[in-house]
């Protein structure tokens, strides 16, 4: 039986070789440790971005929040009574320069924050289509033909500001991921990051510098008709320490989302009707359903049987 409790790792310069472990990471965990991707995104823009990171959350709060909402959610987010260790700062599409440029700004970037967030979009950007075509290519579909290059991705930085008495309670929730890709630069020293793998088990993603742990959101269960896996996680307090972790997600097509045709036939009847990822947000939002639930909402009649 496969290993319940080794997220797999995928090497990027060993392609065509790994194509069929990224599927079958895919479908079972959704989700994997990427390793060896460093021509894409240098280590070293890897800690400069780190750094970056740490110094714009401590900007004055008066500044964080000039970083206003694009779409909900995308936007500064102030600790709260609810979720009093979480802190985050984001905009809706790192592949629109013009997105970029507004976010540093509102955020008063220094020259060398700004050319570092820019040159991390791009090599992030990049990984996501290498990623996304080596999938789509795999499941029979042409890279070039999935529109790829134009479909939005929301970034999001985060501060978890845990302490001795916040040992033991979540950080983040359960959810899955809404869109389609998620590449996540963890922390590189505080661990609690947890995935769940098909027994319903919490895994425990220990750091591991100089890594990315790729996640498979909502989008692609439903663009795969239901063959990829949306990987449910949280993050947990460990440790009192500050963790910071750089989240960048694909979110999807522009316009309708429905399961490839590859992937439709007598045995495999489409399962999800078409939507779009924007009414699909929504959706989750207004049902509080962020595990992946909402999902079944979209579910075809004949799924349903
Ligand atoms: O901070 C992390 O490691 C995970 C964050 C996360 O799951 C998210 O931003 O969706
Ligand atoms: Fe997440």
């Amino acid at each position: 039986m496969a290993d319940q409790c080794t997220i797999p790792v995928i090497d990027l310069l060993d392609f065509p070789n790994q194509s069929s472990n990224l599927i079958t990471a895919s479908e079972e965990w959704g989700c994997f440790r990427l390793i060896n991707y460093h021509h894409i995104l240098p280590s070293t823009l890897m800690s400069d971005m780190k750094d970056v990171v740490r110094s714009l959350f401590d900007l004055p709060v008066e500044i964080k929040r000039q970083n206003v909402d694009v779409i909900a959610g995308s936007g500064y987010m102030a600790p709260t009574v609810k979720n009093p260790l979480y802190e985050a700062l984001g905009l809706y599409d790192m592949a629109n320069c013009a997105d970029v440029d507004k976010f540093c700004s509102h955020l008063d970037a220094s020259p060398h924050q700004r050319e570092t967030i820019l040159r991390y979009a791009k090599a992030v950007h990049e990984l996501f289509m290498s990623i996304g075509k080596k999938l789509a290519e795999r499941l029979g579909v042409k890279g070039e033909n999935i529109g790829i290059e134009n479909w939005p991705c929301q970034f999001r930085i985060n501060k978890y500001h845990f302490t001795p008495e916040s040992v033991g309670s979540p950080g983040v929730q359960i959810h899955t991921d809404s869109g389609f890709l998620t590449i996540l630069q963890d922390d590189e020293g505080v661990g609690g990051l947890e995935v769940m793998n098909k027994s319903g088990e919490f895994i425990p993603v220990d750091p591991w510098p100089n890594t990315l742990l790729v996640n498979l959101g909502d989008m692609a269960t439903v663009w795969s008709n239901g063959r990829l896996c949306n990987v449910k996680h949280r993050v947990q307090c460990k440790e009192a320490k500050i963790r910071v972790s750089i989240a960048s997600f694909l979110l999807g097509p522009r316009e309708t989302v429905e399961p490839i045709p590859e992937l439709v036939d007598d045995d495999h009847p489409k399962r999800y009707v078409p939507t779009t990822y924007e009414d699909y947000r929504k959706m989750r939002l207004s049902t509080k359903l962020q595990a992946g639930e909402a999902l079944a909402l979209l579910h075809t009649q004949s799924s349903d049987k």
